[in-house]
């Protein structure tokens, strides 16, 4: 199949990225990123989950964060709602997208959401009803669609099942999450390849974790098959506070340089993305995991 000529990149920072970090990030911080995250020319961005604070902490402030951000038109703002608490306190935030979380983890789901699968869709029936009622899009993650941290290699007929149960509740699309990025390219076509059984190419997206190094190899092949939507996280931010020891998604930077280079649009400024990046991990007190954004931070002090 011909590489798809445009990508668009959903930039998961501010959200995936951040919610594992130990240190409390200030709401302003947050805020002053999706701001140069949208600067950059990201047009998607995950800002904040409304999860339980008992269970992620550093997503306390979603409200605060959703009320700071000074919106671009044009821009989509997503937020996680795993139940319909969640739904009813993210929508007075007037997000963009709401995102359903499931997994093809039995295990996962459990520690993730505490619910199995089966309850996490259902759980996930009216929120979706009601976001759709709303003119809310909505989107839904299948994590764990290679490797599971409790359960070690997930069978792709795990992953269609879920593909299944989300398209059968309304989920509009769905993205193919390697949490704990142990996907090699060819496991990961075969989550893919499952998923598009029951939606279409436009509305299947690639979210991949680089645990392993293996995100870019990975990005490359889901090209290969026409996916042309990504999640990934500014300076390579993040993990999953219930997939210990897994790293932040693939980063943004190194996706735009690599895409770039290929000729594929995305609409970023590969110079102001790193700019973004660097602000956020300045603030962390550490370099981006960002082999591109390090190597032209590099060339750029000279
Ligand atoms: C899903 C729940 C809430 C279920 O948690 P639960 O304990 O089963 O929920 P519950 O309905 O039994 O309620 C228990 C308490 O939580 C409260 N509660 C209930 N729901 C909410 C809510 N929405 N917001 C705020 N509070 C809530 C509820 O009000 C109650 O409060 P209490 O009476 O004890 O004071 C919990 O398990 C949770 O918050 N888990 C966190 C999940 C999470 O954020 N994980 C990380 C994101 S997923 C991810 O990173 C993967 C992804 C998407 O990036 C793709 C990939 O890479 O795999």
């Amino acid at each position: 199949m011909a590489l798809p000529n445009r990508v668009k990149i959903i930039d998961v920072g501010p959200r995936d990225g951040l919610q594992n970090e130990k240190q409390p990030v200030p709401a302003a911080i947050k805020v002053e990123l999706v701001h140069r995250l949208q600067a950059a020319g990201l047009k998607d961005i995950e800002v904040t989950s409304f999860v339980s604070p008992k269970w992620v902490p550093q997503m306390g402030d979603n409200a605060e964060v959703m009320a700071g951000i000074q919106r671009q038109s044009g821009v989509r703002y997503s937020v996680l709602t795993p139940n319909m608490k969640g739904f009813e306190a993210a929508v007075l935030s007037k997000p963009d997208e709401i995102v359903v979380f499931g997994a093809a983890s039995e295990a996962f789901s459990q520690k993730n959401i505490n619910c199995s699968i089966a309850e996490s869709i259902e759980r996930f029936r009216p929120v979706v009803q009601a976001a759709v009622a709303q003119g809310i899009a909505v989107r839904g993650a299948i994590s764990c669609a290679v490797g599971c941290p409790y359960e070690g290699e997930i069978a792709p007929e795990r992953v269609e099942l879920v593909a299944r149960l989300m398209a059968d509740i309304g989920v509009q699309h769905v993205g193919v999450a390697d949490t704990i990025g142990v996907g090699t390219p060819s496991k990961v076509q075969r989550a893919l390849e499952v998923t598009l059984k029951h939606y279409d190419i436009d509305h299947v997206s690639g979210h991949y974790h680089d645990t392993y190094g293996m995100a870019l190899a990975n990005t490359l092949a889901s090209l290969e098959m026409g996916i042309w939507n990504y999640d990934t996280s500014v300076a390579g931010l993040g993990g999953c506070p219930y997939a210990k020891g897994a790293t932040g998604n693939v980063a943004t930077e190194d996706v735009v340089y690599m895409l770039h280079g290929m000729g594929i649009e995305t609409g970023i400024d590969l110079d102001k993305l790193i700019d973004a990046g660097k602000f956020i991990s300045d603030f962390l007190e550490r370099k981006p995991h960002s082999r591109a954004a390090n190597a032209l931070l590099t060339k750029r002090a000279g």
